[in-house]
């Protein structure tokens, strides 16, 4: 065991606070990681509060993890002493079921281990990238493209494989018109993505605030939704649309600005329910879908897309202590698009 410094929850009512953790001992497959940036996803958040259900606490957040290899265990084969990696979401699963057979370890039959307030193998719970290391085995750890600071690389373990999943399986690309709700860490990633993937982009923000951003991140379109006219004018417009907002939103309204056809896909984790009408499904055919991160192929395949279209995150960088600020600003919609510690202020 090595102890290392992290930022941990204490409760769920409590600020996060300085600490330390035990790492283990890298076993034969494992890879430790000198953790140089970790991203603030509102996940994080959800957790730590309890939206979710409850935690064992301490818990130390983050799944967005960029860094250094600086040791790895004897059979290690695919990352090597100074490579630059990533963890996402999950540090494991069960390998065996028909859905890891298929590389989608997010749906992990078993379940799959999530970075932080899991159980692990050993019966640990496990501790995520608010810290300075970590060790996970090698089958879940990703390269990060050489061209891809890791500063900016860090939101995409998650938020970045939240949105591309989605946008490659419903097929965002050339003549299809895709919308995104909400233009938050998620949502930036998404409108970026969507783009470079070729098709006609639209954001659904609350309000016109960031319009000059959202069309320079590549989208064509900014519709504010309080404004009662975009309802009526874009009705039937989109063969896709991606709900990121993190809280709930009235999904048949949004259903009726699908075509035919076309698919309304939440990624957006509210603990409230999401109502839906049947009348806005039925009358077009249309699909109201979810989406859970990625699997560890598409993450790399993801990592390789950003790198080739210069897509990294839009962030800002926080010391340590700025985490329960950054929390309070992500909660107040306040954050242009992903606050990322540098964990060299641990
Ligand atoms: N499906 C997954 O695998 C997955 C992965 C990561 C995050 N999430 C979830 O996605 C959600 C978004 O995460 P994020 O990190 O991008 O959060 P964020 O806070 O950065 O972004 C959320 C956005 O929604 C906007 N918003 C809030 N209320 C709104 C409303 N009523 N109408 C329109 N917009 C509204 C906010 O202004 C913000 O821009 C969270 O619920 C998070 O837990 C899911
Ligand atoms: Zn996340």
């Amino acid at each position: 065991m090595t102890t290392v410094k992290a930022y941990a929850s204490p409760s769920a009512t409590e600020d996060l606070v300085a600490t330390t953790i035990e790492r283990r001992q890298v076993g034969p497959h494992d890879v430790l990681i000198d953790i140089k940036f970790a991203g603030i996803c509102h996940s994080d958040i959800h957790t730590v509060r309890g939206d979710w259900g409850p935690q064992q606490y301490p818990l130390v957040p983050g799944h967005e993890i960029a860094g250094i290899v600086t040791e790895v265990g004897s059979a290690v084969t695919k990352h090597a002493v100074g490579d630059r990696v990533g963890v996402g979401c999950m540090v494991n699963s069960c390998k065996e079921c028909v859905n890891c057979q298929k590389g989608e370890e997010q749906y992990c039959l078993k379940g799959n281990i999530g970075t932080y307030g899991a159980v692990d193998r050993d019966g640990t719970i496990t501790q995520g990238g608010y810290s300075t290391h970590v060790v996970v085995t090698e089958d879940f750890v990703v390269t990060i493209p050489e061209g891809i600071d890791l500063d900016v690389a860090a939101p995409l373990l998650c938020a970045g494989i939240t949105t591309y999943s989605p946008l490659r399986h419903w097929g965002a690309g050339p003549g299809k018109n895709v919308a995104v709700v909400g233009l938050g860490g998620l949502g930036h990633m998404a409108v970026k993505q969507a783009h470079a993937m070729g098709a006609e982009v639209t954001v659904l923000s609350q309000s016109l605030k960031k319009q000059e951003d959202g069309l320079k991140l590549g989208a064509d379109h900014y519709y504010a939704t309080s404004d009662e006219n975009t309802f009526a004018d874009l009705a039937g417009s989109f063969d896709l649309i991606i709900n990121t907002v993190s809280a709930s939103i009235d999904i048949s309204a949004y259903l009726g600005l699908l075509k035919l056809d076309g698919a309304l896909v939440n990624v957006g984790a509210p603990a409230e329910p999401l109502p839906v009408n049947a009348f806005a499904l039925i009358g077009g055919r249309r699909s109201f879908a979810g989406s859970m991160i990625g699997g560890i192929r598409e993450t790399q395949e993801m990592l390789n897309f950003c790198a080739e279209h210069g897509l990294g995150a839009e962030i800002e960088v926080i010391p340590a202590e700025k985490i329960n600020d950054a929390y309070e600003r992500v909660l107040a919609s306040d954050v242009r698009y992903r606050f990322v510690i540098d964990t060299a202020t641990l």
